[in-house]
């Protein structure tokens, strides 16, 4: 017997069957349309995420001649915050996705800031008043289309984030249902009792009538209707993608924390039953809710880490292939005091600047395309270092080993710098695939296929542990001089007289 795992990720739908050693037995990935309407919009066509998914599942089944008789379960994991609406007898959406790195609600959460309602938004969610999160997209979509407030008023339309969408579908419009990483995301989940809040929802203006029920993380949902591959299997387990990482890496003890380097970067550290409440600008989300406990995390998000080596590649052509940047910026011993901090739509956290923009400082005459290169990685190593720090802080603990994985986790340069700035050891696992693992290891333990925790640990098998090598002095100068960049970063990009500010 197998787990399917589905990962529906921004860019690309996989689906990834696993067997009981936690190993990979086959991948399939198809990506998707990215629609820009206009500046700062970003939009998914639901069906081609709903067509891709499915896709992908059929494809992978067929290629390992698996038949729905040998999958154990189904489980489900997904890029988070991205809003759908959809009408419930229909099953069609009444609106695109609108997609998490869509900024067309700026304004409203810019008013929503302004008359105070920031604290109540944080203290109650664990999130800040941004429109990366969904309330406000629902709210857009509920005001944009003629008629849809009322419908939705009248229980005949649904919102999901995308795994409510998945499993919709996947049930034939039967069950409407989410766990509570994902109805974390909304700015509309009271994280603390563990329901949707009213105050919150009459703050956005979007009717209760329209909302998913929220269950564990690790939870038999429901079957697959019979008619689709694959069929009559049960759906057990849903996490958003990043948390199911912080379980894949089996990060399962307070203290314990994952980086994953793709495109941007997100750290998210374990931190039990505590809902620790940041005052270094880290997000407080659920980790994951299993057996009816909500385990929490702190996260922080790097906007541009992966990012800035395909602009090495794309914007400069200083490379040809991303793998390229790893001996390039080996060539040379260090960056030869060159930084860049990728501040190219601004900075995450803990920074949360979006004035800021990308510079390049330290340049003198010496200056080459390999120190250029080197800065690209140190760049992303000192953000996550950022990141680490002020969850530390936040926590209360000193240095912690850092687990890794993300499409650059395979740079070997970039995981010694990681680990140098750190001064604390990088560890990446064989199966660095450790988003659907995360959501395979939910649903199997949902219905029996593992027994319990004890049996997932000894899944997870050290790939190569990074010890730090540079002094503790020469990291901490380092880390100084990467302050005194990122000052020279913020607040550069000046709002015009609407008060926008360009991308
Ligand atoms: N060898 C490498 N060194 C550094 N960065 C790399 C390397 N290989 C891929 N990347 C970067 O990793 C990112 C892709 O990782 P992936 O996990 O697939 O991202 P995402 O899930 O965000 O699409 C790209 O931004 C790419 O530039
Ligand atoms: O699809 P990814 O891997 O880019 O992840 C997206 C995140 O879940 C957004 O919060």
């Amino acid at each position: 017997m197998l787990i399917l795992a589905l990962d529906q990720g921004t860019t690309s739908s996989r689906a990834i069957l696993f067997d009981e050693a936690g190993a990979v037995r086959g991948v399939a990935q198809r990506e998707f349309r990215q629609i820009y309407p206009k500046p700062g919009w970003v939009e998914h066509d639901p069906s081609e995420i709903w067509s891709s998914q499915i896709g992908v599942a059929a494809e992978v089944l067929g290629r390992c001649e698996v038949g729905p008789r040998d999958v154990a379960a189904i489980g489900i994991t997904n890029q988070r915050e991205t809003t759908i609406v959809w009408d419930r007898a229909s099953g069609h959406p009444i609106h695109n996705a609108i997609v998490w790195q869509d900024r067309r609600t700026a304004p409203l959460m810019d008013r929503m800031k302004a008359d105070g309602s920031e604290a109540l938004l944080r203290e109650r969610t664990g999130l800040v008043a941004d429109p990366y999160f969904s309330a406000s997209k629902v709210r857009w979509i509920l005001d944009a289309v003629p008629g849809a407030r009322q419908r939705a008023e009248r229980g005949e339309l649904a919102f999901g984030t995308v795994d409510s969408w998945l499993v919709s579908r996947l049930t034939g419009g039967k069950l409407h249902a989410t766990d509570a990483t994902n109805a974390s995301r909304t700015l509309l989940f009271n994280i603390h009792t563990r329901q949707w809040d009213d105050e919150l929802l009459g703050l956005f203006g979007v009717p209760r009538a329209m909302l998913p029920e929220v269950r564990d993380s690790s939870h038999v949902y429901g079957e697959v209707t019979a008619d689709l591959a694959p069929g009559n299997v049960p759906i057990a387990g849903i996490a958003g993608d990043q948390h199911a990482a912080l379980f894949g890496q089996q990060c399962r003890r307070g203290g314990m924390l994952k980086n994953t380097y793709g495109t941007g970067c997100f750290m998210l550290m374990n931190t039990e039953g505590d809902a620790i409440a940041s005052s270094r600008g880290l997000i407080t989300t659920p980790a994951w809710s299993l057996g009816g406990k909500l385990t929490y995390a702190l996260e922080g998000s790097v906007f541009v880490a992966g990012a800035a080596v395909q602009w090495l590649r794309d914007g400069l052509g200083l490379i040809e292939s991303a793998s390229d940047i790893e001996p390039l910026a080996d060539s040379v011993e260090d960056a030869g005091g060159v930084y860049l901090v990728p501040a190219f739509t601004g900075l995450g956290a803990p920074y949360w600047d979006p004035h800021a923009r990308g510079v390049l400082v330290g340049l003198s005459r010496g200056a080459s395309r390999a120190h250029l290169a080197r800065a690209v990685l140190e760049s992303i190593a000192h953000q996550s270092a950022d990141l680490a720090e002020a969850m530390e802080a936040d926590a209360g603990l000193g240095p912690r080993t850092l687990r890794v994985d993300g499409g650059a986790s395979c740079n070997n340069l970039l995981m010694q710098i990681q680990a140098d700035l750190l001064q604390a050891p990088v560890e990446r696992p064989v199966v660095t695939e450790t988003t659907a693992l995360g959501a395979a290891f939910l649903a199997g333990l949902a219905v029996g296929f593992w027994k319990d925790d004890d049996e997932l640990a000894g899944s997870w098998t050290l790939d190569r542990r990074f010890e730090p090598r540079m002094s503790p002095g020469h990291a901490a100068e380092q880390r100084r001089q990467w302050r005194r960049a990122v000052e020279r970063a913020k607040g550069w990009a000046e709002a015009d007289s609407a008060g926008t500010v360009p991308a």
